[in-house]
């Protein structure tokens, strides 16, 4: 933690190379105002004659410039410490990235050891136990356990195997446990999914977001408006003072000049710009990026956070997202006069090439039931489930072909080789779905055995975070390859908003097409190949970690944990990083108002029109020095603030913005008051 901040300290003065400065055009007029007040504490008479004595005018200027460098220093601080954490965070990932030898597969299939750094997208390696892994890849042959807590954090080793969606896809710089694989190479060199990480979190790629761009516009615009106005009092006081010469004779005229010298205007214009905004704006999007980052989740860019913040609607699986996913098989339901026994045997022979969790739960209860595969596996083939045809099976040696799957997918395969539906066969469908159960027919050729319950639960807790999520205006669609009684009911129970049943991949996309083209920003999770195109498509889309490549190049965010429901974190992380900019955002601009109110009358004030001094200031040079000190002080006590995000209260844009306007805006007009009277009062000036 000291290291944190010593190096933020260190930063800060780097940050003064007015080529890194320039980038932030309110602390740039900053920085130009030190160097000028700088000049004339040097020489006071630089531009132009002054009316205070020399000495008294080089001490005020000489103090201004000093509260003026450390405003800049300041500014350059927040960022600094923003930035800290993710540097930090870089270096552990850096040291788990060294090269290692790699066993590169040549054509003739002979071995060559070369550097990892060597190896290019499609390369072949061998990988043994305890071996890093060279580089991403995808996993050809062989199978075994990796241990990925380099980037997970997580230490529990995962399976890696190939064909599976989910289970084949490796990271460079993580280690095999045991036995050996055979790995396709996806990635070139310093393309991989660490070294992407390093980019990101060390903030090589965190290019403004477009809100950021935005907002530092205005703040530009309005420090022209200001630098316009400041500009034009010389003239305007000078013609005050003319008319006060007249009446009150050429000292009391002079004066008035005085107080409009050069380093007082730049202590006014600093005053008045945005600087508290200008100042913590980058920390509170590093910041941002960074809490996102702690959930194990990485963005791509900063934009993707932000877009989280403004996402309308929320698209999300049902099984494994909303329901806890691990689908069981818990009943045999037997139609048409079959026993249990004969579907259970019937279930198992459907099942034994099914390596889905659902296929594995249905062998288990089939052999519960004594049932045992009685054909020979290596001649007969296995027909793998896709949620296309929605259906799983074997075809026997012998020409019998055995599917289960979807109930009306089953009812068509059966219908086509000639055979019926029967009533007890939908009243078995409507009793499993009505339970919010996955109801799968088995059936075997052109006869149904009967209906297979899977039993899936809705996570605790998962309504209420829905029920947030409306407050913010955000709607939940529920996407599923499931009927639609068993979507309804899960839906119900879950308390979404709206969902789609029997949904095919391409459902997703169209989807997010519909939602996007009423103009509102999307947001979903996704882990296969097939889900790349939509994840591609939303606005804000999440990818799991244990999913495919292509899943993961298409998102702009990928959760290490592999935990779909964090989507609904994200978009609290997101909103509280919009309202954080837009409460500091109105409490800097508030507080102009009161520094107005301690500067203006000073420059005035040597004229004898004290009236203006409503604040009741000991003296012009105390003001100005007091107003300055606040506009200083101001931006590291909202560091923390800013790191952290304002309190955060599920609530819609509008109920919020009035919130917000009220505490920061009105806080934002009072506190400076209060701050610069105590001030002026502590500070031994007269
Ligand atoms: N291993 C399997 N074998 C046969 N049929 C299956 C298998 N797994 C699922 N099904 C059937 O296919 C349907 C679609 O499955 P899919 O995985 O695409 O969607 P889902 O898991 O139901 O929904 P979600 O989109 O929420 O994940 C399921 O509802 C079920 O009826
Ligand atoms: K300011
Ligand atoms: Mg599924």
């Amino acid at each position: 933690m000291r290291g944190l901040y010593q190096r933020a300290i260190k930063e800060s003065f780097v940050k003064l190379n007015p080529r890194i400065a320039v980038k932030n055009p309110v602390m740039f007029i900053v920085w130009v105002g030190t160097i000028v007040t700088f000049l004339v504490t040097l020489d006071p008479n630089l531009f132009g004659t002054i009316q205070l004595p020399v000495n008294q005018q080089r001490l005020l200027n000489g103090l201004i410039t000093l509260i003026l460098f450390f405003t800049v220093l300041f500014a350059n601080f927040a960022e600094a410490v923003a930035e800290g954490r993710g540097k930090a965070q870089a270096d552990t990932l850096r040291a788990t990235r060294s090269d290692t030898i790699a066993r590169k597969i040549l054509p003739d299939g002979s071995i060559q050891e070369v550097n990892s750094t060597e190896l290019r997208r499609g390369d072949l390696v061998k990988v043994v136990a305890n071996d890093m892994i060279p580089a991403d890849g995808e996993v050809i042959e062989g199978i075994g356990s990796v241990d990925e807590s380099a980037i997970t954090g997580e230490s529990a080793p995962v399976l890696k195997q190939p064909g599976t969606d989910i289970a084949s896809s490796v990271t460079g710089g993580t280690r095999l446990l045991s036995d050996q694989l055979k790995i396709r190479i996806t990635a070139d060199p310093g393309q991989g999914f660490i070294d992407r990480m390093i980019s990101l979190v060390e903030g090589a790629e965190r290019s403004k977001t477009p809100n950021e761009i935005a907002l530092t516009v205005l703040l530009a615009v309005l420090t022209q408006v200001f630098l316009i106005v400041v500009a034009t009092i010389p003239p305007f006081a000078g013609y005050i003072a003319n008319f006060v010469s007249t009446l009150y004779g050429v000292e009391a005229g002079n004066s008035l000049r005085a107080g409009a010298s050069v380093a007082i205007l730049i202590s006014l214009l600093v005053a008045l710009i945005p600087t508290t905004i200008g100042g913590l704006l980058s920390a509170i999007g590093i910041a941002g990026m960074d809490r996102v980052a702690q959930f194990n989740v990485i963005a791509t860019s900063g934009r993707a956070v932000e877009a989280c913040g403004d996402i309308n609607s929320l698209v999300l699986d049902k099984t494994g997202t909303i329901t806890f996913g691990n689908r069981m098989a818990d009943e045999f339901i037997p139609v048409n006069g079959h026993s249990v026994e004969d579907m259970a045997q019937v279930s198992l022979a459907a099942s034994v090439f099914d390596d889905t969790p659902e296929g594995r739960s249905i062998v288990k209860l089939a052999q519960n039931f004594g049932a045992r595969v009685d054909f020979d596996t290596s001649t007969a083939e296995g027909v793998e489930f896709s949620a296309k045809t929605r259906m799983s099976g074997t075809n026997l040696p012998d020409g019998k072909q055995i599917r289960k799957g979807a109930v009306d997918a089953i009812k068509g395969f059966v219908r086509s080789r000639g055979g019926n539906n029967t009533s007890e066969l939908d009243a078995a469908f409507e009793r499993v779905s009505r339970l919010g159960g996955t109801p799968l027919a088995v059936c075997q050729n052109d006869e149904i055995y009967g209906v297979i319950y899977l039993k899936d639960i809705v996570k605790p807790g998962i309504k209420e975070r829905f029920d947030q999520l409306r407050r913010m205006g955000v709607r939940t669609i529920m996407l599923t390859g499931d009927n639609r009684i068993t979507a309804s009911v899960i839906a119900q129970e879950a308390g979404v908003d709206d969902f789609i049943a029997e949904a095919t991949p391409e459902d997703k996309i169209e989807v997010i097409r519909s939602e996007q083209s009423q103009g509102k920003l999307v947001a979903m999770t996704g882990d296969g190949t097939n889900d790349a195109p939509a994840l591609a498509q939303a606005n804000v889309g999440l990818a799991m970690n244990s999913g495919t490549q292509a899943a993961k190049e298409a998102a702009n965010m990928v959760d290490l944990d592999s935990d779909p429901t964090k989507l609904i974190d994200l978009v609290t992380i997101g909103k509280q990083l919009l309202i954080t900019r837009g409460a500091l955002t109105t409490f800097s601009i508030a507080n102009d108002i009161a520094k107005y109110f301690a500067i203006i009358p000073t420059i005035f004030a040597a004229a004898g029109i004290g009236a203006l001094n409503i604040m009741g200031l000991k003296s012009a040079q105390s003001a100005i020095i007091s107003a300055l000190i606040y506009n200083a002080l101001i931006i590291p006590a909202l560091i923390p603030l800013a790191l952290k995000g304002v309190k955060f209260r599920p609530l819609r844009a509008d109920q919020l913005l009035r919130r917000n306007i009220f505490i920061y805006g009105v806080g934002g007009i009072i506190a400076p008051f209060i701050a610069i009277k105590l001030i002026d009062v502590i500070l031994p000036l007269s």
